[in-house]
């Protein structure tokens, strides 16, 4: 299908905003026009080596002036400030989007700084891995994921018609949500998860014998670590901005740390044994969701 989105500036030729542009290029050929913004000359370069953009520039004000559509795909602190440096370079009817993975506060920030007759409409993609920069773009990195889209409800409706149309080409299956659900929810299953991680291999301070137990890290400690070499950048960013979703998850979460704790302490083995028990029901039955929700909508039925 071709985009009626001709011109599409893409701010950040990261992991996300360079596999944007290369799933983009990769569905509609000359049909579009990306042009790539960054703060690094080098990923910029490399980004027009790679074919997702065409025309790179470190100037994000000049880059927006005759875009359809511009993507923010920055850490979430920095896509703030770009969306107040651009507002006034916008044309009349261009959308503002972007990839960031926390949404209330991007939209408090936004909703004031743009001009009348000039759409924002968030969004987030359920992709992504640990590694970062243009060096790590994949076209086929949102196929078949998740690529959520949290509008306001009065958000103009053929605005998030055109960017459901251009997030299509990548090959992500879109749902919309409202942007305080997606917190929760991404607190969750996304944000404590990398805190997790990342507490994990922090741990490793602590071991007297570091050496050896580095060495002796077999499977379990890299699957549940993998995601411990994530950007430190973006991670700040997105505790500082989804702090009372993250802080009530890590709550349940240090609660559930204390009891198992207590537990193993006291040498109560029923206990500890329903403390497994119950993760291995809820995580095979996660696994069997997983595997049919590729069928399924979610339950606001995207
Ligand atoms: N890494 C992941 O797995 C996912 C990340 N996200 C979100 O997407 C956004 C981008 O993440 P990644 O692509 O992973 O990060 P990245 O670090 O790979 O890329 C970010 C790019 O933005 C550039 N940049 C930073 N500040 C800038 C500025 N003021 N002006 C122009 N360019 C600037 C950096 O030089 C870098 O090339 C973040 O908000 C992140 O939360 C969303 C889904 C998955
Ligand atoms: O590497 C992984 O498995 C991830 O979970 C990547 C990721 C990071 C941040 C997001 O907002 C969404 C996805």
């Amino acid at each position: 299908m071709i985009v009626p989105a001709k011109r599409i500036t893409i701010i950040g030729m990261g992991l996300i905003g360079g596999s944007l542009g290369l799933a983009l290029r990769a569905a509609q050929g000359a049909n579009i026009r990306i042009t790539g913004v960054d703060v690094s000359e080098d990923s910029l370069n490399t980004a027009r080596l790679l074919g997702a953009a065409d025309d790179i520039t470190t100037d994000s004000k000049a880059a927006v002036k005759d875009a359809d559509i511009v993507f923010l795909c920055t850490p979430v602190l920095q896509a703030a400030a770009l969306a107040k440096e651009i507002a006034p370079y916008l044309k009349q009817g261009a959308i503002v989007t972007d990839t960031c993975s926390t949404k209330s506060y991007l939209m408090q920030q936004i909703a004031f700084l743009l001009p009348a007759g000039i759409h924002y409409i968030p969004g987030h993609p359920m992709a992504g891995r640990e590694k970062s920069g243009i060096e790590a773009a994949d076209a086929a990195l949102f196929d078949n994921k998740w690529y959520i889209l949290t509008p306001k409800q009065t958000a103009d409706k053929r605005a998030v018609a055109l960017v459901r149309q251009v997030i299509n080409l990548t090959g992500a299956r879109i749902t919309v949500m409202e942007a305080g659900q997606h917190d929760v929810c991404t607190a969750l299953i996304s944000h404590v998860p990398h805190i997790g991680a990342a507490a994990l291999v922090n741990l490793l301070a602590y071991s007297e014998d570091q050496d050896s137990s580095i060495k002796l890290a077999g499977g379990g400690f890299r699957d549940t670590t993998r995601i411990a070499s994530s950007n430190a950048d973006m991670w700040a960013d997105i505790c500082m901005t989804n702090a009372a979703p993250i802080v009530d998850s890590l709550d349940k979460f240090n609660q559930l740390i204390t009891q198992i704790t207590q537990a193993i302490r006291e040498g109560d083995r029923a206990r500890v044994h329903n403390f497994f028990t119950t993760a291995k029901k809820r995580r095979d039955g996660l696994l069997q969701l997983e595997l049919s929700a590729s069928e399924q909508p979610l339950s606001n039925g995207h």
